[in-house]
């Protein structure tokens, strides 16, 4: 029996949405579903473990020549995210020169946060990778958290200041932010078209019914963040999962503050497979090869 294609998942409640008919199996599936912090599945696509898969959008911007976007997916904001926070004990213009955690789950967060701090508060603080803890270690000041584990230590609301990454980039340049994107390898584009057509087209189904649904999601996603339904109306109310002009708008003047600041060796482009704007689920599943 030949192997199924491998489609990576974000491990957190943010991309119940995307998911939603896919987790039901109200499409026809025909691949097997890998899930991993935004790191784990960056690290398998690079690995090519995953032909298609949610990455950090970070990921794209570092490799974008070994990648190609699936258009209409994204976890963006336009201001607040909600879940990807930085968290102090000091007022952030005091951080510079102090040691902070950026979660090793992250990667466009972990860039996001030096860019913001820089630009917004001139902080320069000495970063390191880590993991995210309910309490700080000892000369540690600061703490970069994403996706479900920001959503708890939000709840619990036990550090001094924190900083929603979100509307810190949306004050620092008025644009919508991209988390993450869906991407395929571009070997996997080459050699099977019809797969990764396949993928997105599912995805993008799965997602319209996702989107419509917020209300079941929230019922399923409770259990597994310590907040209330209300709450998480709001917070699936608040990302947005498409990829649109104002979005790569956004993305590219991510893009373009990390190669300024040296953290990509060159300014990427973005690519996509052709394809969008389809609505229905695609026919039976190709096999891979
Ligand atoms: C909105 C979020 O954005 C995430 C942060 C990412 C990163 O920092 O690399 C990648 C994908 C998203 O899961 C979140 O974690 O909730």
């Amino acid at each position: 029996m030949p192997d199924l294609p491998r489609l990576g998942r974000i491990r957190y409640i943010n991309v119940l949405p995307i998911y939603y008919a896919i987790d039901r199996a109200i499409c026809p599936n025909g691949f097997q579903v890998v899930s991993g912090t935004p790191a784990e599945l960056n690290e398998q696509m690079r690995g090519g473990f995953l032909e298609v898969s949610a990455i950090s959008s970070y990921e794209y911007g570092r490799r974008f020549r070994d990648y190609l976007l699936l258009p209409e997916l994204s976890i963006s904001t336009v201001g607040d995210v909600g879940s990807v926070l930085f968290f102090s004990r000091l007022p952030f213009q005091r951080l510079s020169g102090r040691e902070v955690v950026l979660s090793a789950a992250s990667a466009t967060s972990a860039a996001l946060v030096k860019v913001v701090l820089a630009e917004l508060y001139g902080a320069r603080p000495l970063c390191r990778t880590g993991a995210v803890t309910d309490q700080f270690a000892d000369g540690v000041c600061g703490m970069l958290a994403i996706g479900d584990e920001a959503l708890r230590l939000r709840a619990r609301g036990i550090y001094p200041y924190f900083l929603d990454l979100g509307r810190a980039w949306h004050d620092l340049t008025g644009l919508p932010f991209v988390f993450g994107v869906w991407a395929a390898r571009r070997d996997v584009w080459e050699r099977q078209p019809d797969l990764v057509t396949y993928l997105h087209r599912t995805l993008v189904s799965s997602k319209l019914q996702g989107c419509n649904a917020l209300s079941d999601i929230c019922r399923q996603a409770t259990a597994q963040v310590n907040l209330s339904e209300a709450e998480l109306l709001d917070y699936f109310q608040k990302l947005k999962y498409d990829l649109d002009a104002g979005q790569q708008e956004g993305l590219t003047a991510f893009f373009r503050y990390l190669h300024r600041y040296g953290d990509l060796p060159e300014m990427p482009e973005l690519r996509f497979i052709p394809g969008g704007q389809e609505t229905a689920f695609p026919g039976p599943p190709p096999q891979l090869i």
